[in-house]
């Protein structure tokens, strides 16, 4: 079984075997025909095969056969029907917080733009993030700042780190507003201590929007613990959802009378149906709602969430990280001596579900790896990230990786 690397092979089938998690992969469609090794879960998730089912159902059931129906029965309900057991199974909140709808981008702008309204108006006009966050989140603030003149403060963290507690707290005053921060950096795979920070920034009398898209649905949240006030994530990434699966944002109950969002749509209105003039918000965290929810696209999320449900997220989160170290180490003893670095951190404790290299050539390295079937994905200026999703990623998929990238670099 032996390749380039000794013993690589060995240790993964082993780990395989031993993987509690295991069965799950063919819970997953295989593709026509399989790919050799998709290490880019934390980019595009793989599709469960109870979506295709779920959708079918969904076509001929509840769209095909009880048609307009299909809103009153159930369809008005499904975007929070659908937060809650996400809440519950993965991010640790109670009901009544969690709500699903448009893009993530789009659920920034709107999450954003009302923490920032309501700390100008107590006279709070910074909002503070990071130069290592995801673009989308930058230029989100960029476009709110321009619109309220609110005043952007960023921090430069070590890219191959990411916004830290000590760094942060320099920059917080009593001119705070807003802290925009994603929970794992989309580059270097940092943890930021979501507990900490939201506190940290609370005694500054500053509210935070938590970024959840590379946590959600693999590592642990807990919203409701850390007291958090506001978060968003994507469904299309450990949460399957598949391309365009809608987002998910949080409101902490104690903000949701308070926040007013930008985005003023019928969906979010109290009385939808009365189309009557003027906008009244709806109670509760349906207010944040706008528009018509993308019910097809729910479909994979919700497969997905009833999976983790049966599983557990811990066991979920063990997975990734052992993913995560098996990486580590044999890039470490394998292919440091090819010019490889890791560039996320070595604690688990302060790494998401994906592991950062760098080469001088990872341009080229990837576009051979997926000529050849193997699919991380590539990132400027010289990283390859390693993409781990435990309820789809066998040790095995990782091994053939890592000897692959030992190929071709030789
Ligand atoms: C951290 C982070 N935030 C936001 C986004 C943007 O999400 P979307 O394209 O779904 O709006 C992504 C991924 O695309 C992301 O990785
Ligand atoms: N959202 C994406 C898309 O629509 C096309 C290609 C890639 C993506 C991504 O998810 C990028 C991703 N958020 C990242 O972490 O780089």
């Amino acid at each position: 079984m032996s390749g380039r690397l000794p013993g690589v092979a060995e240790r993964a089938a082993a780990l395989d075997a031993a993987d509690p998690l295991a069965w799950c992969r063919a819970e997953f469609v295989e593709g026509e025909p399989p790919v050799r090794a998709y290490l880019d879960g934390n980019s595009l998730g793989r599709p469960l095969r109870a979506t295709a089912a779920r959708l079918q159902e969904l076509v001929v059931g509840a769209w095909g056969t009880r048609l307009i129906r299909s809103w009153d029965e159930q369809w008005m309900q499904l975007p929070l029907e659908l937060g809650d057991h996400l809440g519950r199974v993965c991010l640790g909140a109670a009901p009544g917080q969690v709500f699903v709808g448009d893009s993530t981008t789009v659920l920034l702008y709107k999450l954003l733009r009302a923490a920032v309204a309501d700390a100008m108006e107590r006279g709070r006009p910074q909002l503070v993030l990071d130069t290592e966050n995801f673009p989308t989140n930058r230029y989100v603030a960029e476009g709110v700042a321009a619109e309220t003149g609110a005043e952007l403060v960023w921090l430069s963290p070590d890219p191959a780190r990411g916004v830290e507690l000590e760094h942060l707290r320099e920059h917080l005053g009593e001119r705070t507003g807003v802290v925009l921060v994603s929970h794992v950096a989309y580059k270097s795979s940092w943890r930021a201590d979501l507990a900490e920070i939201t506190a940290a920034a609370r005694e500054h009398g500053a509210l935070v929007l938590w970024d959840l898209c590379h946590s959600a649905g693999v590592l642990p949240v807990d919203l409701d613990a850390a007291d958090v006030d506001l978060a968003v994530g994507c469904s299309y990434k450990f949460l399957n959802a598949g391309p365009g699966g809608p987002a998910f944002g949080y409101v902490a109950t104690r903000l949701q009378q308070r926040l007013s969002q930008p985005v003023q749509g019928w969906m979010g209105h109290a009385e939808p149906f009365v189309m009557g003039p003027g906008y009244r918000p709806a109670e509760g965290v349906r207010r944040f709602i706008s528009g018509t929810p993308p019910v097809l696209a729910m479909a994979g999320l919700a497969d997905t969430v009833e999976l983790v449900d049966r599983v557990g997220l811990e066991a979920v989160t063990t997975k990734a990280l052992a993913l995560g170290a098996f990486v580590v180490e044999v890039v470490d003893e394998h292919l440091a001596g090819l010019g490889v670095g890791v560039a996320s951190p070595r604690d688990p404790g302060r790494r998401g579900a994906h592991v950062t290299l760098t080469h001088p050539d990872a341009r080229e390295l990837c576009r051979r790896l997926w000529e050849v079937d193997v699919v991380p994905d590539f990132r400027e200026p010289d990283v390859v990230r390693l993409g781990l999703a435990p309820l789809s990623t066998s040790y095995a998929e990782v091994a053939t990786a890592l000897e692959e990238i030992a190929r071709l670099l030789d």
